[in-house]
């Protein structure tokens, strides 16, 4: 900490470095898409460090990541802030033990949204790949990751997010034609989650293909 930023500057250059390393990856997958997407990491109580909004998520520096507070306001900057900012900082504001979140616009993640926006939810029963989310220690469960309606309205979705929260723990979840969410205690455990969550997307859709699916 010092006298001018009322947060550790290098702690804001730690979490820049762990984002701009890990969001390469993921870009290189195809899962950030023209400068969607973007992702946080949780600095101390009550800041986050986030990347600015419009940035190519393929291509970010330091300098496009930001200080926001759990509330969501920008820390001694200027810059603007994810569009999406409010879905990051109520999971922090309200769970103490999330670290980062993530957000991708996969194909994957994206077609699923769409196909499963009018049940609500996408049923996830029986694969192995299931114990990669945390408290998870067999395959013989199921996971519904919810899907919510897709609105500009940051408040609305936010609220709508805080009624699944309500309902118990989890890891993600999607928005309808826009993308998905994970989360998790850490960045290797967010990541963890959200490639989880693109597998186990991509082998329903696969299922659906094949004409397999129960879902
Ligand atoms: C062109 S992407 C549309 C906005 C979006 O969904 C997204 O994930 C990126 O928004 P940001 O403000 O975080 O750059
Ligand atoms: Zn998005």
């Amino acid at each position: 900490m010092t006298a001018s930023l009322p947060y550790d500057p290098q702690r804001l250059a730690r979490c820049a470095d762990e984002i701009i390393v890990n969001v390469r990856e993921l870009a290189e997958r195809g899962w950030t898409p023209a400068t969607s997407s973007n992702f946080s990491c949780r600095m101390d109580a009550t800041n986050v460090a986030i990347t600015v909004s419009g940035r190519d998520k393929g291509r970010l520096v330091a300098a496009d990541i930001m200080v926001v507070d759990v509330g969501g306001n920008p820390v001694a900057t200027t810059q603007k802030s994810s569009a999406e900012t409010l879905l990051h900082t109520q999971l922090y504001k309200r769970f103490p033990e999330i670290g980062c979140v993530l957000h991708t616009h996969s194909v994957n993640q994206t077609v699923a949204s769409r196909l499963y926006a009018a049940k609500g939810a996408i049923r996830l029963e029986g694969y192995e790949l299931l114990k990669a989310f945390a408290g998870n220690t067999t395959h013989d469960t199921l996971l519904d990751l919810p899907v919510l309606p897709n609105t500009q309205d940051m408040p609305e979705l936010a609220s709508k997010v805080e009624a699944l929260l309500d309902g118990g723990p989890m890891w993600g979840y999607l928005i309808e034609g826009h993308g998905l969410y994970a989360w998790g205690r850490d960045m290797a455990e967010a990541r963890r989650h959200l490639e989880a969550f693109e597998f186990l997307l991509a082998c329903e859709l696969e299922m659906r293909r094949l004409g397999a699916s129960s879902n």
